[in-house]
């Protein structure tokens, strides 16, 4: 028997699988076949997840482990915030140190364990780079000659400006009203560029943001491999990103900035130095439900309800009670 677990950042589900506890590792076929079956509600467990992070050993010098990020669709992403806070708990917890260094697909990340938000809202701040703005980052065409920064694209809502923010995964952030976070341009702006499509040919995260006073934002996401989110931590560090950018006058550099999202609350602080920028991404790690299933059944992308044993703990309890404490500024309802 192998343990996975479900896990959550601002409600942005997750299975994650520690490769180094199994008698031999998932290839990365079985990889994304384990994404595809697990993830989805209607074949996995347990409501499904927006993709699955694999945990490994890491060979860096002075770096605790490994996350890669697979997608529903078994898609492979660069980056996950949300999900790096929960393996960040998941290596803190295995190894004992709260304080450390995680390998991404293109860099080593800093981590650390912050007090906790309430009583059994264990959180993690966690590093959100490199930061690029080139085309080719992301890459991203037909947009004029280099970086798109708060620049009005008619072919995508019309009326709307953009930002285009790779941190390292890629992102298009546009700031709206009430009315723009709640009406179809996300739903189908998010549709159309993760189709083939002459923008983004890799497909993009697209997130649309309402300002809701300084430092204070709303996001909602429509992720690239996954469709509407509950939270996208790499979306919401870009779109904090962007706001410091371009709206000088409400939002600071090194200044904590509040973020709602639909799944509840994170906080970031966007760092600005000569030759980089880097965000901390500051938000809960929650563990809802240990899975004990055979090796095989992972190996062979068959983790349903009957080959599985599933142990609810109550941290999920204590998560829903933090965020009813949150001020309540969406309507938008938490996708289960
Ligand atoms: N939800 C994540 C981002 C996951 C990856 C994204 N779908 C992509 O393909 O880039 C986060 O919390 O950052």
């Amino acid at each position: 028997m192998v343990q996975l677990r479900k896990v959550h950042g601002s409600e942005n589900h997750f299975f994650l699988l520690d490769q180094t506890t199994l008698a031999q590792k998932l290839t990365d076929p079985e990889l994304v076949a384990l994404a595809q079956q697990l993830t989805n509600p209607a074949t996995g467990i347990l409501d499904g997840a927006d993709g699955i992070l694999v945990v490994d050993d890491s060979e860096h010098d002075n770096v605790l482990g490994q996350m890669r990020v697979i997608n529903a669709d078994g898609s492979e992403a660069s980056m996950c915030g949300n999900g790096l806070r929960t393996v960040s708990r998941y290596l803190s917890e295995k190894y004992h140190t709260n304080q450390f260094k995680v390998q991404t697909l293109t860099a080593d990340l800093q981590v650390s364990r912050q007090s906790d938000l309430a009583a059994q809202v264990p959180a993690f701040s966690v590093e959100i780079s490199p930061v690029r703005f080139n085309p080719e980052a992301f890459p991203f065409q037909n947009l004029g000659d280099g970086a798109l920064i708060d620049t009005p694209v008619p072919a995508f809502v019309s009326g709307l400006n953009f930002t285009a923010i790779a941190v390292p995964n890629p992102h298009l952030i546009s700031f709206v009203t009430e009315d723009g976070i709640n009406n179809d341009d996300l739903g189908n702006l998010g549709t159309k560029l993760n189709q083939p499509n002459e923008y983004f040919p890799d497909g993009v995260n697209v997130s649309f943001a309402q300002i809701l006073g300084k430092n204070q934002l709303f996001v909602r996401t429509f992720e690239r491999g996954v469709g509407f989110t509950n939270a996208c931590g790499t979306g919401m560090s870009a779109t904090s990103l962007a706001f410091a950018m371009t709206h000088a006058n409400l939002a600071d550099f090194d200044q904590l900035i509040t973020v709602y999202n639909p799944g509840g609350m994170v906080k970031t602080r966007v760092h600005q130095t000569e030759d980089r920028y880097w965000i901390d991404l500051i938000g809960n790690a929650t563990e809802t439900h240990f899975i004990d299933v055979d090796e095989a059944e992972l190996h062979a992308a068959n983790v349903t309800d009957a080959t599985t044993d599933v142990t609810e703990t109550t941290e999920e309890a204590a998560y829903l009670k933090f965020v009813d404490s949150l001020p309540k500024v969406s309507s938008i309802a938490v996708k289960k």
